[in-house]
Order: structure tokens, then C-alpha cells, then sequence
């Protein structure tokens, strides 16, 4: 048969309002062209992220009604604790509130100024973190990474020659551990094999250089292995996300991704010197080692979306469905960046726009354009993302300019996908009426997130 369904039921519904089009264009105005300053009220269908926006499972609710408040050696801590055992194969847990929480941990801890760390293609929070740690973030990721029209299988996947001349180049005393992410967000989604993580894990081990996984979509990454890496078909899920993390030393944790939580993260690291070390940094910025900024029922939400996040029909459903909106985005000729990734399908802005330069910000132009065609939340993955450059001030130019439609989990269904298609395609059709846009405001950190524009 080739019909499929949710692999759920619903039994509780938020009903969904729609603007008109004068509406949305003064929302979209008094907002600066920043979807992330829109309104969710004023946000039909919120593809923005799938951070935190996904719906947790009647099993999950209950554990809400089990939070064992105490301060110090919650219940939950210690079922979360041997959860993440079991699924992740780690010895020591450290709570935090979300996952930029471990990544400020692990990157004090291990970081001294002027180290470099390699990793696979860049993250916003992460890189932030190492850099305010002193450090020197170094792309290490595959070339193809960086082409949406690649269709390599694993575009996650680490160089290793980069890697490796990066470690001659700069020394290994100078390398505190490679950074590790899968799926890689920025790239589309992109898993990486595992082959290239026992490759990794190999070629560090000789430099005595550990690797930190960002796990935050590690469920993900496992489902791609099991469909495209041969010798895994066979496998379940649970058994190919531990093998994974096996070949690494520790992982940072956004629990409010793959662990269908609302909030949580954690560092889980093997290392016992490390583990006393971020558990005690833990107490001066999250809270006491035992819930790290948690609330006790947060933590038993996150321990039962750890053992949903694994079972092998709902993550076929959960990526299935993102490769469902992509393919009818191809149907209608709209250029994404292929192979579709786990959790988002990326419009190429550069191929969408042609006709608007980088630095008038044509990722930051269509996202603006989807919401005022229907309502429809997507972010900016591009040139805004990537701000400046520390050393020259310039803004950075990625070669990928992409708008991220980001799918939660079990939160929408596929005529939702059917609409959200339609409207990028129309907005297509029309699209050399967009002309760019100019950006009026500019903050510090991470601009992307309360940036300004007008239209050119
Ligand atoms: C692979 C990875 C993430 O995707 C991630 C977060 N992701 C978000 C939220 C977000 C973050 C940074 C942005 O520039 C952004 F615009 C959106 C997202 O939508 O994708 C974090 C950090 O985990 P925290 O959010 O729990 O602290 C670590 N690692």
C-alpha cells in the first residue's frame, strides 16, 4: 500500500487564525522585515523552527504531573540520567535549560584563547559560544556542504584532509576538540555517516583530540544512516544512535529539538575530570547540578521524549513529512537545497532571486515575501545569519543564502505542507517583483534574531 498516516492521534487542538493580506503587510512592516519579530498570533502556519514548537505526547504530559520538585536530587534527574545512558551512551549528565547552555559549558571548560576548533559547517549559538571562549571556529565540512545542488547522501559529512592539515597547521596542543554536528542545521539538515564518525574519531585519536557531538538531531542523523549507509538497513534507530555516539567523547544537547520538550538541554560527557569540572560550573550559571535550570517536571518530559524520539515510526513519519513538502516544492520548480534534510526544507535564495545581490539580503527578502503571501513563519538562513566577520568587521558571505521552512514535530499535518507549498510557489511565480531590502538596524550579537530592515 502506499498511503501513510501520523502515526498519532490528536486530542488537543489550537485553533489557527488567518490576517488578510493589508493585515500582514502592516504586521510584516511593524516588525522591520524580521519574521522573528512578527507576533505568533499574527502567524498562520509557524515554520520558523522546530525548536521548542513541537507537540509532546499524552505520556509526556503526565510526567508534567510527576515533577518531583525538590531542589537538589530531583526523581527525574535521575530517570533523564538513566535514559540518556541507555539511548546516548554517555557516563555523566549535566542539565542545562536548552542546549546553548551546554554548548557555554563545554566551551569554558575545554577552550583557551587563541585554540581553534574544527568543526562541520558553522552554528550560530555554537560558534558564538567558542568564540567568546577565545577560540577560532575553522569549517572543516565536506565542499559539497556548500552546494544546494549536491545531492551527496552524507553532506554532513568532516574533510578529513582539512581537518587533519588544520591540526598540522596549527599544532594539536592547540585543537581542544572537533566539533561535531548531526545533522548539520545550516547546511540543510545534512547527516553525517557513519563511517565518517568512526573515521573522525580515528584520525582524532591519534592527535589525543577529543570530539564533542551536538546531538541536538542525532535521531535524525540515525534515520538517514539507516536509509542511505549500507549495513544499517536492518538496524533499529535506537541501536544506530548509540553506535554513533560511541565514536564521540561527550555531546551538547537542545533537548527542544529530536526530545519533542518545550525546554531542556544537557552535556553528557564521558570524561570524569571534565564532568566535575562542568558540574560545578553548572551551579554559578544554571542552577544546582541536579536540574540545571530545569524545573523537575521539564526533565521527566525530556526523559520520556527520549524514548518517543527513537521509535522507528515516528521518525520515519517525522522526516517523511519534511521530504513530503520538498518534493512538492520541486514539483512546482522551486530550487531547495537537496538531498531534503531531516527537519527543514531550504529555499536556495540565490537561485530563487537571482536578480537581488547578497548584501540586499535576498533570504531575509523571501521569508518576508512568504509571510505577506500567507501567513506562513520561515527564518533566515544566509547572509543576516551569518554576520560579521570579527577580524574585518565585513559581513560574511556564506555561499549558502537559504530561507528555512522548519517543520515541528507532530504538530502539523500534510494538507498544512500542501498550503505552505502553494504559497511558495506563488510567491515564485511572482518573484521578480521582490526587489531586496535594507537593513536599518543592526544589534551586537547574533543579529539575525532583532535586526531591522525596510524595503529598497
Ligand atoms: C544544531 C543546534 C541547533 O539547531 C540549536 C538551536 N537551534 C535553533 C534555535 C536557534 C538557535 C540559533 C539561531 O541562530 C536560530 F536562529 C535559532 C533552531 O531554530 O534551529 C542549538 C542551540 O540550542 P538551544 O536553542 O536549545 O540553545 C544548538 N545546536
Amino acid at each position: 500500500r502506499k498511503a501513510w498516516a501520523e502515526p498519532y492521534r490528536i486530542k488537543m487542538v489550537e485553533p489557527l487564525r488567518m490576517l488578510s493580506r493589508e493585515e500582514r503587510e502592516q504586521k510584516l512592516s511593524e516588525a522591520g522585515y524580521n519574521t522573528f519579530l512578527l507576533r505568533s498570533e499574527d502567524v498562520y502556519i509557524d515554520l520558523l523552527t522546530d525548536s521548542g514548537t513541537n507537540a509532546m505526547s499524552d505520556y509526556q504530559w503526565a510526567g508534567m504531573m510527576l515533577g518531583d520538585e525538590a531542589y537538589a536530587g530531583s526523581r527525574n534527574f535521575y530517570y533523564l540520567e538513566a535514559n540518556m545512558q541507555k539511548y546516548y551512551g554517555y557516563k555523566y549528565l549535566v542539565p542545562t535549560h536548552q542546549g546553548r547552555g551546554a554548548e557555554h559549558l563545554i566551551s569554558r571548560i575545554l577552550i583557551k584563547p587563541g585554540d581553534f576548533i574544527p568543526g562541520n559547517m558553522y552554528f550560530t549559538t555554537t560558534r558564538q559560544h567558542q568564540e567568546l571562549a577565545g577560540g577560532t571556529f575553522v569549517d572543516v565540512i565536506i565542499d559539497e556542504a556548500h552546494d544546494p545542488a549536491s545531492t551527496h547522501p552524507f553532506k554532513g559529512n568532516v574533510d578529513l584532509d582539512k581537518l587533519e592539515s588544520l591540526i598540522k597547521k596549527v599544532g594539536a596542543e592547540k585543537v581542544p576538540y572537533v566539533s561535531l554536528a548531526a545533522t548539520v542545521n545550516m547546511a540543510g539538515g545534512q547527516p553525517v555517516s557513519m563511517e565518517n564518525v568512526r573515521a573522525v574519531r580515528e584520525l582524532t585519536a591519534r592527535y589525543g583530540i577529543r570530539v564533542i557531538l551536538d546531538a541536538t538531531r542525532a535521531v535524525e542523523n540515525a534515520f538517514f544512516i539507516k536509509e542511505r549507509e549500507p549495513g544499517y538497513q536492518h538496524k533499529t534507530i535506537a541501536e544506530i544512535l548509540k553506535e554513533f555516539c560511541s565514536y564521540t567523547d561527550g555531546c551538547t544537547m537542545s533537548g527542544k529539538k529530536d526530545l519533542l520538550v518545550n525546554i531542556g538541554g544537557f552535556l553528557a560527557v564521558n570524561d570524569e575530570e571534565i564532568f566535575q569540572q562542568a558540574r560545578n560550573l553548572v551551579v554559578v550559571y544554571e542552577g544546582l547540578h541536579t536540574y540545571g535550570g530545569l524545573a523537575g517536571r521539564d526533565l521527566e518530559a525530556m526523559a520520556r521524549g527520549m524514548e518517543e524520539a527513537v521509535q522507528e515510526d515516528y521518525i520515519r513519519h517525522r522526516v517523511l513529512q519534511v521530504r513530503y513538502l520538498g518534493e512538492k516544492l520541486q514539483q512546482h520548480g522551486v530550487p531547495i537545497v537537496v538531498p531534503i534534510g531531516g527537519h527543514a526544507v531550504f529555499l536556495d535564495a540565490k537561485r530563487f532571486l537571482p536578480h537581488i545581490p547578497q548584501d540586499r539580503f535576498p533570504a531575509q527578502t523571501l521569508a518576508a515575501a512568504i509571510y505577506a503571501d500567507s501567513g506562513v513563519r520561515s527564518m533566515e538562513r544566509g547572509i543576516v545569519s551569518a554576520g560579521r566577520d570579527p577580524k574585518t568587521g565585513d559581513h560574511r558571505y556564506p555561499k549558502l543564502e537559504l530561507v528555512r521552512l522548519t517543520i515541528p514535530r507532530r504538530v502539523y499535518t500534510n494538507a498544512h505542507m500542501d498550503v505552505v507549498a502553494e504559497s511558495v510557489a506563488a510567491v515564485y511565480q511572482e518573484r521578480e517583483k521582490l526587489s531586496g531590502l535594507r537593513m536599518v538596524y543592526e544589534p551586537t550579537y547574533l543579529r539575525f534574531f532583532q535586526a531591522r530592515f525596510e524595503p529598497l
